[in-house]
Formats: C-alpha cells, structure tokens, sequence
C-alpha cells in the first residue's frame, strides 16, 4: 500500500512489565475506509488506537499513520487526525456552541463550528450548557470535537458504549456521513451488529494479535461455511438440514412443495457472532493469556 494507506502498522508490540498487550500486529488500513477493531477485553485494542493517536510510545514494530510516524507527529499531523476522546473534558458551563468554537481555535484551518454542530445533530442543543446533556448527546459533542480540526483520520474507541439502540442508529449515520466527506475512520467496538453496519473492513485482536482480518460479511471464511436449511413440514415439523449445498435443498423443496411457498423457510450461514465467538475460543484453546 502507497499513498493511499491511512495507515501501515508492521510487527507493533507494547508491553505493560510483564503483559505483552500488543504482541506483533500487522494492520494496512486505506485512505477513505471505516475499520473496525474488534476484541476482548483486555486484548489490546484500545493501546493498540492509543499508539496511532501518538499518546502511547510504543515497544517495537514500525508505524506509519497519514504517512508519518505518530511518536514524532507534529502540530501539522495531529490537526489531521480527530480523536475522540471517552470524556472530551469540555468545560460543563460552557454551551455546545462555545465548546467547538473553542477547540477550533486549536487547528489551523479548522471547520465551521456551526456546520459541524448540524453534522451531529446537536443543533437544537446549541446553546445548552454540557452538563445539561444527555449521554448521547455528550459523546456527539464528543465527536463534534474530534471533527472540528477538519481531520482526514478519525479514531474512536467505543463510541457507543453505553448508548439506547435509537442512539446507537443516529450515531452510525453520523460516521457514515463523515465517511462519505472521505474521513478515515478507525473505531473500536463490542457490538458485533456495529461492526456489521459501520465497516468496511475489520480486525479481530486477541491476546495482543490479529486472529482474523477482512469484511464482516466474508470474515474467516463466513460466506462459505456450511449453510443451515429450516423449514416447516405440512403436518407442522419443523426440520433442520446443514449443507454445503443449500441451493441445491432449496430446488428439491420447492419441487416437493410443487412450486408453491415452503413454510418457514429460512437459509443461514454461521453469523458474525458464531465466527468471531470461534476465533476467539481459538486463541484461548491454544493457552494464550488475555
Ligand atoms: N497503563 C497500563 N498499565 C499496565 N497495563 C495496562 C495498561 N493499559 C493496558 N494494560 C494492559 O494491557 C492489556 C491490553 O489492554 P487494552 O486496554 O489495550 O485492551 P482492550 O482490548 O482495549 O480492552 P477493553 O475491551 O477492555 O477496553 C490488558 O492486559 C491491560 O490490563
């Protein structure tokens, strides 16, 4: 990857006295990608986010985040990467309006306060003091003030932790429409459903290492597993058939049903769950501490 990569990780490794937290990972993110990292806890995702923002040194490896290294980034490339930090310690008596005219004084060419206080819907809360948001509406601010510098990388780590299902949705719309200005966007997360909806590419992390890398939809070999039939007898059984080849089950029951609908019937492939649930067990079968 050239220019195009956002960023280029090779062999990073981070020790905390005697846990290796990162223990030789490899990540090639493109510019214009929302990637997920994805991982139990203690795996080393967020030391992992903290070392491209350039807050953590780091051990070992070479890393190159918007072309440079992050340990030596200076003004010019911390403007270009947005962090959003888990409490963006905006001063509670301040309004959200004050807030990000605030920090766009930090950037050199900063956005407009207003436009990205419509971006994330905080328009209506413009000029409401920050302790009088509500949690969701906290962590929007949050990332109103991790895009006001204008970044072309955005890093979040959990954005959504701790968020209703209606706000979770919002806040996916949001990073999309950052992705479709062509921000970078690299986010950590628990929720399998939000790396399913939100990426385009992510990466499991256990025990300090990729385990699987690739889309949602065709991680560690997904879309070609072995395929689960149900369906539905006349006299009501319900039947269940794995498959390697469920086009096939499905034209013999459709003959059978002479071409009329087969109750219940339903074709799956293992979830993202099932295969991240199994790459993770993976790992902890082979002994490695976590
Ligand atoms: N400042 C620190 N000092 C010592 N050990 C640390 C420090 N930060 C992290 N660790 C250890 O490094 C390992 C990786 O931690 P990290 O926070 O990167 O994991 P994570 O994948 O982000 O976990 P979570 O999902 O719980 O946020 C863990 O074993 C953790 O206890």
């Amino acid at each position: 990857m050239t220019q195009n990569a956002a960023v280029r990780v090779r062999g990073l490794r981070k020790r905390y006295g005697g846990v290796a937290a990162v223990d030789g990972v490899d990540l090639d993110i493109a510019r214009g990608e929302v990637f997920g990292i994805l991982g139990p806890n203690g795996a080393g995702k967020s030391t992992t986010v903290e070392i491209l923002q350039g807050y953590r040194t780091r051990d070992g490896g070479e890393v190159a985040v918007l072309g440079e290294d992050p340990a030596a980034g200076g003004r010019e490339w911390q403007a270009k990467v947005g962090i959003v930090w888990q409490d963006g310690g905006a001063a509670q008596e301040l309004t959200v309006a004050e807030t990000v005219r605030h920090f766009a004084r930090y950037y050199p060419r900063p956005r407009d306060a207003e436009e990205v206080i419509a971006l994330v819907g905080l328009e209506e809360k413009a000029g409401s003091r920050t302790k009088a948001l509500s949690g969701g509406q906290r962590r929007r601010l949050d990332v109103a003030l991790g895009v006001i510098g204008g970044p072309e990388l955005l890093l979040l780590d959990e954005p959504t932790t701790g968020f209703d299902p209606v706000a979770r949705r919002q806040f996916w719309e949001l990073i999309r429409s950052l992705a479709e200005e062509g921000t970078t966007i690299i986010l950590t997360t628990h929720y399998l459903e939000e790396a399913e909806a939100l990426t385009d590419r992510l990466a499991v992390i256990s025990a300090g290492r990729v385990v699987a890398e690739g889309a949602a939809d065709t991680l560690a070999g997904r879309a070609r597993a072995r395929a689960t039939v149900r369906w539905t007898e006349p006299d009501g059984t319900r039947r269940t058939e794995e498959t390697d080849t469920p086009t096939r089950t499905v034209a013999e029951l459709a003959a059978r049903f002479g071409g009329g609908e087969v109750p219940e019937l339903r074709v799956t492939r293992p979830t993202l769950e099932d295969v991240y649930l199994r790459l993770i067990g993976e790992r902890d079968g082979q002994g490695v501490a976590s």
